[in-house]
């Protein structure tokens, strides 16, 4: 792969010019749809059956020709190669990002395809035996009750799949999420269920974080005091690992570990058995089908044109705000309940992966790198912080999500979701004018004067952005490939800011740290060389 670096991508031919060609771009965005009605057929495209509409963005065709050049001129189109290509893009890690060989065997390199049908062939045979309830607990009794246990991309994908795609459950078994090392999180989990039927996932790449090995510790000894025999603890344990002697070591079968391999980074998993829970809840066919989305989206990543090429429209179009307009913040804006956790999901695979401050030669960055990611579902958000994107005085980037189908019987709630969608990008554009405002106060019979007092605070700047990203129904081909969408916007990001998204050594200290607090927290001692709040801190929460 070119290695791109952030101060090159800015010191790209093309660089000033876009950057004035912003400067100058003032139009309001009302007045760039009065320009030109056809405008949202110039600023929208379709991948699959997803449909972006891109056109509430300050943009015209200048600057699309621009960001294009700024594109290829950071090197994207060799860098999209090099990454489904398996190069080392991964340069920190020496390794590549292979996702894409987990579920498009098409475009990958031959050497995965074996490894990666054979872990699948083990994940279905597995889960049949599951739902078929041929895989029985200690007592002979079919399990109930699947329990996933990791934290950050060993939780967040599968957790969020399982519940957008709640609609397509398949099997009588249900699974459950356990993550925090806030003992309540296990304790609430495990409320209710039963040893004999209950069957635990411990999933974790590494075997290592803190979370999940005290989780699965306390899960283990749950079982056995549940009456358990130690010799069956098989019966109730798989795991999902790179770490094999980890897991073996834990006390898992080997025949019962579900591989991953280093090529595949934690919040890139689900795709792989780290998606075990999901293929539990949905069957295995939902989770082809949800890879064959991904694939889809993948393919299109790999041959469509910048220009017309989804991932990369919407990294652009997010690199435009931060890059030459200083937008912080990006809210994700499902308007889809089973959703919900989309953002949460997103958080992860955005800001574990562009919150960096160095480019891929540890130069630091000459601009802002990753936005700050936050949302919730439609219209929930409406009712809290809708507020501050109308009237607010920050520019936030907004992506609205919704689906074309309805996710119930309930025909007319889908009609007002969607139209509560619709209305708040409409909102954000237009926005209410000081004399409409005042207006609108003289209709409902207020004196002028009050009319003049209180218009000022229903003024509504407008001329806010947002994308609208339309997918034709919540299923797991088209989640698949709403998923994907995002990875590679965010890799296009990493490439456009010049840094490697696939690492993350920006969550070890507080972990290393966190190890060095437990034995002050949990014994009499604290280091003197502490600074006085950790110290004060350790001493009030010490327990008593
Ligand atoms: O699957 P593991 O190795 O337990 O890691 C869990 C998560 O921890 C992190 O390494 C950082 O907290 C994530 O990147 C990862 O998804």
């Amino acid at each position: 792969m070119a290695d791109q670096t952030n101060a090159q991508s800015f010191s790209n031919a093309i660089w000033p010019e876009l950057k004035a060609h912003s400067d100058g771009l003032q139009t309001p965005l009302k007045e760039l749809f009065a320009q030109d009605p056809n405008r949202v057929e110039h600023f929208s495209m379709s991948a699959g059956s997803l449909y972006l509409d891109y056109s509430k963005n300050h943009l015209d065709a200048k600057a699309l020709e621009l960001l294009a050049t700024q594109a290829k001129q950071s090197g994207l189109e060799d860098a999209i190669k090099a990454l489904i290509g398996g190069e080392h893009v991964n340069n920190t890690e020496n390794r590549p990002a292979l996702h894409t060989a987990l579920r498009c065997p098409a475009i990958s390199p031959a050497d995965k395809t074996a490894v990666v049908a054979a872990t699948q062939a083990q994940m279905r045979e597995f889960v049949d035996k599951l739902s078929s309830g041929q895989w029985h607990g200690y007592n002979g009794k079919p399990i109930t009750d699947v329990v996933n246990i990791g934290i950050g991309g060993s939780d967040l994908g599968p957790r969020m799949v399982v519940t957008a795609l709640s609609q397509f459950q398949q099997s009588a078994v249900k699974v459950h999420f356990v993550a925090n090392i806030d003992g309540a999180d296990l304790s609430d989990a495990l409320a209710g269920l039963h040893a004999d039927t209950t069957l635990f996932v411990v999933a974790s790449k590494s075997f290592s974080t803190l979370e999940t090995r005290e989780n699965a510790l306390a899960a283990r000894a749950w079982s056995l005091s549940h009456g358990c025999p130690e010799s069956d603890l098989g019966k109730h344990y798989v795991a999902v690992s790179s770490n094999v002697p980890a897991a073996m070591e834990f006390g898992i079968d080997e025949a019962n570990i579900f591989p991953m391999w280093d090529w595949v980074g934690g919040r890139y998993s689900l795709w792989s058995a780290i998606g075990l829970p999901i293929a539990i809840a949905l069957g295995m066919d939902n989770f082809d089908a949800l890879l064959a989305g991904a694939a889809n989206m993948d393919e299109h990543f790999a041959s469509a044109p910048i220009e017309q090429n989804m991932p990369a429209t919407l990294a652009l179009i997010a690199f435009w705000y931060s890059a030459t307009r200083g937008y912080q913040s990006q809210a994700i804006l499902p308007y889809a309940q089973r959703m919900s956790r989309l953002p949460a999901y997103l958080q992860q695979l955005d800001m574990e992966s562009l919150g960096k401050s160095v480019d891929r030669n540890g130069k630091p960055l000459t601009c802002d790198s990753g936005l700050v990611l936050w949302g919730t579902e439609g219209t929930n958000g409406q009712h809290s912080f809708h507020q501050l994107l109308h009237q607010g005085t920050r520019s936030v980037l907004v992506d609205f999500i919704a689906s074309g189908k309805p996710m119930s019987p309930l025909d007319s709630h889908h009609s007002y979701l969607l139209a509560n969608c619709i209305g708040q990008s409409q909102a954000l554009l237009a926005g209410k004018s000081l004399a409409q405002a005042k207006q609108e106060l003289l209709d409902a019979g207020k004196p002028e004067a009050e009319a003049d007092q209180i218009a000022p605070h229903k003024v509504i700047p407008g001329n806010r952005p947002s994308n609208t990203l339309i997918i034709e129904q919540l299923d797991p081909t088209n989640l698949g490939a709403l998923i994907a969408l995002y990875e590679h916007k965010v890799y296009c990001l990493g490439v456009l800011w010049g840094l490697n998204p696939f690492d993350q050594w920006g969550v070890e200290l507080g972990k290393q740290l966190g190890s060095a607090v437990y034995p002050a927290l949990t014994g009499n001692e604290c280091p003197a060389e502490w600074d006085g709040s950790t110290r004060n801190l350790v001493e009030k929460l010490r327990l008593k």
